[in-house]
């Protein structure tokens, strides 16, 4: 396989710049953006209050960046009233994607009506105003057994309270790349956490994120059937290299 052309046909359309750091320098925060504009990448995935500059810097560029970013994060415990105020608010802001973290503490401690709730609510706010939804769901958090059922509980959600052509604008997404595991646990996704999700979510879409630093598993996760690679290394991965030792 030719991994450069690889990476530039294939990746290019699924990779998202992460950059969830609470950099608050507003020249630092446009440098990234202007990276991900420049390297032709799918989304550049930012925190709530950094999206009304991206859009400035995307419209101004007129480049075909998407802008992407995080709702209720890292922990997902707000509100369900707080999660569909922040995304409101993004929207507003010129959000092309929301990815709300699952209130997964929740999920643990089998709330199952209350996870539906919003995952209803914030689909339908996200589908209402044609944007992508994500719902993370810190794989790091769950055993293999929550990790299935947490997926088909989406699915089931979306399934059963939309219209088929929306299923794939729905994602379920493995990591917010901000958690805090017990020792020896990977924070974020893997090819076997990923497989669980695949085998459990379809029709719904899935997107790799956390941990994500080499182009080899950008691909093999790509080769399996996510549609997104979200990843702080998205740079090195586009010019093939390995980040394993350097985020
Ligand atoms: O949404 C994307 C994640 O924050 C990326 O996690 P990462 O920094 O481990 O690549």
């Amino acid at each position: 396989m030719d991994v450069k052309h690889y990476l530039d046909s294939t990746y290019l359309k699924t990779a998202e710049q992460a950059n969830l750091s609470e950099e608050k320098n507003t020249e630092v925060v446009a440098a990234y953006i202007q990276e991900a504009i420049d390297h032709h990448f799918k989304l550049i995935m930012i925190r709530p209050d950094k999206v009304a500059l991206a859009k400035e810097m995307v419209l101004n560029s007129k480049s075909q960046l998407t802008i992407g970013t995080v709702i209720d994060f890292p922990n997902g415990d707000g509100s369900l009233e707080n999660k569909l105020k922040e995304a409101n608010l993004a929207i507003q802001n010129g959000a092309d994607d929301l990815d709300f973290v699952v209130d997964y503490k929740a999920f643990i401690n089998e709330e199952f009506d209350k996870v539906k709730k919003q995952v209803l609510e914030g689909t339908e706010l996200g589908l209402q105003h044609h944007k992508i939804v994500k719902w993370i769901i810190e794989v790091a958090a769950l055993n293999d057994h929550q990790i299935i059922q947490l997926s088909v509980l989406i699915k089931n959600v979306i399934i059963a309270n939309f219209k088929e052509a929306d299923y794939e604008k729905v994602f379920v997404k493995s990591s917010t790349g901000f958690y805090k595991t017990p020792e020896g646990v990977p924070n974020g996704a893997t090819l076997h956490t990923i497989k669980l999700m695949l085998e459990n979510s379809f029709p719904l879409s899935v997107k790799a994120a956390g941990g994500v630093r080499t182009y080899q598993e950008a691909v093999e996760m790509i080769n399996l059937g996510v549609k997104r690679i979200g990843t702080s290394a998205a740079k090195a991965i586009a010019n093939g290299e390995d980040a394993s030792n350097g985020y």
